[in-house]
């Protein structure tokens, strides 16, 4: 009996073993000695559409943990699009580097090239240290790009909606945990102030939450901090802090076995990508502790429903009401998961893979 539990568990971590793992149709590994460019791009489904998702450029401590990432968040783009009724794959990038040092016209052109060769199956955005320059450079070499400046008839950056997606899912949240979505004086700590982060706490403010933020930069803190009131804390404090909602907007996986049993907060609800770093055993365990999670790839598709609108017409206020909906889908998977005694992650995915598996029937048959 024991023998055969442990042999369950036992994970391949052979590349093609993690490939298989998540599921992935294909995975590109670029190379280019001149520019330095170390890249990879995951498709992990094109069911729904081209697979379309960010190239994160971030300074991996390993090969390995750049693969393991670029797969989990390409497999998370999948259900994005899915969830959120979008004619689109899933699919990501991670260039290996520092955003700060290594970026180069050249290497972003180089990279560009490699999109371009996959003839449109990925599309490519930004992301965490990539920027709507870097777009540009990439537009130079391929059409398979989105997220342009509006300068150049494109959607711009996608945070400021992504974080008011979030602002919605974590609105839900608040209604489905206290019966009111008012987050009117309530205590709320946001790790993170980016991009994403930075917008998400100024639509806090304006409804008079409690807010509280830690990030890397410290002057970055400082500017938020100043501008709207909200308290700096530590970057390992913010798990032990008592309070309402924790939102989760720097890197992924910071619910873990070892933060899971500090968290004090009633709700969770964040636009990082893979908050959970295992959803088999937090999914469950949040549950457990009665803390209420709002599935991450769905509050946090805004962006890129705001980018998939370029794609087919860029119209900002559509794009916003439909991010608005991002509030009805979040309280119909806590009902769902509610239903089926299942935890909220679990039942997002649910929802995102019957709508693959049902549009995939329609493509197959004349
Ligand atoms: N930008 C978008 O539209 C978008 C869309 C969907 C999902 N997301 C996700 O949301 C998250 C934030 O995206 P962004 O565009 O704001 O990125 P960003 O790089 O602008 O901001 C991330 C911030 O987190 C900080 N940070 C990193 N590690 C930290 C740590 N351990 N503790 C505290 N702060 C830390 C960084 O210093 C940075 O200021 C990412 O996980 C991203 O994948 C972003």
């Amino acid at each position: 009996m024991v023998e055969i539990k442990e042999v369950e568990l036992k994970k391949d971590n052979s590349i093609f073993g993690q490939i298989s793992e998540y599921n992935h149709e294909k995975v590109v590994f670029c190379h280019d000695h001149d520019t330095g460019l170390k890249a990879i791009i995951g498709i992990h489904n094109t069911v729904l559409g081209p697979a379309l998702g960010g190239t994160r450029m971030w300074s991996y401590a390993s090969d390995a943990e750049a693969l393991e990432d670029v797969l989990r968040l390409s497999r998370g783009m999948t259900y994005k699009a899915a969830i959120s009724g979008l004619n689109l794959g899933g699919g990501k990038a991670v260039i290996i580097g520092d955003s700060k040092k290594d970026k180069s016209e050249a290497l972003m052109r180089r990279y560009g090239r490699f999109v371009k060769n996959l003839n449109g199956a990925y599309i490519t955005a930004e992301d965490v240290g990539t920027t709507t320059k870097d777009m540009e450079y990439i537009k130079m070499e391929t059409d398979h790009v989105a997220g342009l400046p509006e300068a150049m008839g494109g959607s711009g950056d996608p945070s400021p909606v992504t974080a008011y997606g979030t602002y919605m899912g974590m609105k839900a949240a608040a209604k489905k945990a206290y019966g009111s979505d008012s987050l009117s004086g309530k205590k709320i700590s946001v790790q993170g102030v980016g991009h994403v982060g930075g917008y998400l706490v100024e639509l806090l403010a304006k409804e008079n939450a409690e807010i509280f933020i830690t990030d890397i930069y410290e002057d970055r803190l400082r500017e938020i901090s100043t501008k709207y009131g909200a308290k700096v804390v530590g970057m390992d404090e913010i798990y032990d802090l008592d309070v309402d909602i924790y939102a989760p907007c720097a890197l992924g996986g910071t619910v873990n076995d070892n933060t899971l049993s500090r968290l004090k907060c009633q709700i969770i609800a964040g636009s990082a990508n893979n908050q959970l770093r295992d959803e088999k055993i937090q999914g469950p365990a949040l549950a457990e502790r009665g803390i209420l999670y709002a599935p991450d790839f769905l509050i946090n598709a805004g962006g890129l429903i705001n980018v998939y609108s370029e794609l087919i017409g860029y119209n900002r206020e559509s794009a916003y009401a439909q991010t608005e909906r991002i509030y009805g889908y979040t309280l119909d998977i806590f009902e769902l998961a509610e239903k089926e005694g299942i935890h909220t992650q679990l039942a997002a995915t649910k929802i995102a893979e019957k709508r693959i598996q049902s549009i995939g029937k329609v493509h197959s048959t004349y």
